[in-house]
């Protein structure tokens, strides 16, 4: 299978906002035996503002483009160094690439970064992706890696994507501000129903709550992938998915119109 995997920052620091040491351990064990058996992958990660600012020693996280941006660049580094030290224990290599909505909606320029990403799944190299946080302000907005993932996945035609966050899935209402918000298994399709669901940001460090993870299943399902948010807190339920094992919310994939 061909599968996109978005990890988002709740998924990898802790709610201090440090780096969840644990988990992301946990996370580079299961997918690099997930690689080892065969599957395609590749992670759209979140993190480098959080990272950033855990190596910067800032007090919170900055609220200005330009604050984001800076710590963005620190934390990148740091993220990609983690991330090249514990796929390098299971023999795996990583690749960066930063990215913007318009290097994927201009024709040249997508079909570059299809031919790199195409050439680093050949190289059986496990390809990182994460918007360009330095020049990405208007078309994405920064944070907004739902979408990022979701165009990522249409573009190479996933198998299937998968959103790791802090929560289950998708609930009949935020389950921070509602106990009572029960999980709903599978979305065939998207109403005004469902999209009402959505609220904003519930961690301090995530930014698109489920508002972008709807709209990245839009994207994703009318491309013909099933879309799947699932709780990152157990990363061994990327086995279970893998298995066709109900985990989390399943958006089906939308048939094309006759
Ligand atoms: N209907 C809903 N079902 C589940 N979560 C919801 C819903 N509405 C809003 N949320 C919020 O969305 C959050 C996940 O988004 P976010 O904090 O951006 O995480 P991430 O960093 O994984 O992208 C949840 O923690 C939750 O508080
Ligand atoms: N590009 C940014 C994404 C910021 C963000 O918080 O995204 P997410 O956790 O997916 O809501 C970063 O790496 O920090």
């Amino acid at each position: 299978m061909r599968i996109v995997l978005k990890l988002g920052t709740s998924t990898l620091t802790h709610p201090t906002g440090n780096l969840n040491i644990r988990r992301v351990e946990e996370l580079c064990k299961v997918c690099s035996d997930l690689k080892n058996a065969g599957h395609e992958l590749v992670l759209v990660s979140s993190g480098a503002v959080a990272m950033g600012v855990g190596k910067l020693s800032l007090a919170e996280r900055p609220k200005d483009i330009p604050g984001k941006q800076a710590a963005a660049a620190v934390g990148q580094c740091e993220l990609m160094y983690i991330y090249d030290k514990l796929y390098s224990q299971y023999h795996h290599v990583v690749a960066q690439l930063l990215i913007t909505a318009d290097d994927i909606e201009t024709p040249e320029r997508a079909k570059n970064f299809h031919n790199t990403l195409a050439r680093l799944l050949q190289l059986r190299t496990l390809p990182i992706i994460n918007e360009n946080d330095t020049v990405a302000t208007q078309e994405l907005g920064i944070g907004d890696n739902d979408t990022l993932a979701a165009i990522v996945a249409r573009t190479i035609r996933a198998d299937l994507l998968i959103l790791f966050s802090d929560i289950d899935g998708l609930f009949t209402a935020d389950p921070h501000s509602d106990p009572a918000a029960k999980l709903i298994p599978v979305v065939e399709r998207l109403t005004p129903e469902i999209e009402r669901l959505a609220c904003g940001a519930g961690s301090k460090f995530g930014t698109g709550g489920m508002q972008t993870k709807l709209h990245a299943a839009h994207i994703a399902t009318e491309a013909g992938v099933p879309m799947v948010i699932a709780n990152g807190a157990q990363p061994a339920a990327l086995y279970d998915l893998m298995d066709g094992k109900p985990v989390g919310t399943k958006f089906l994939a939308q048939e094309a119109e006759a």
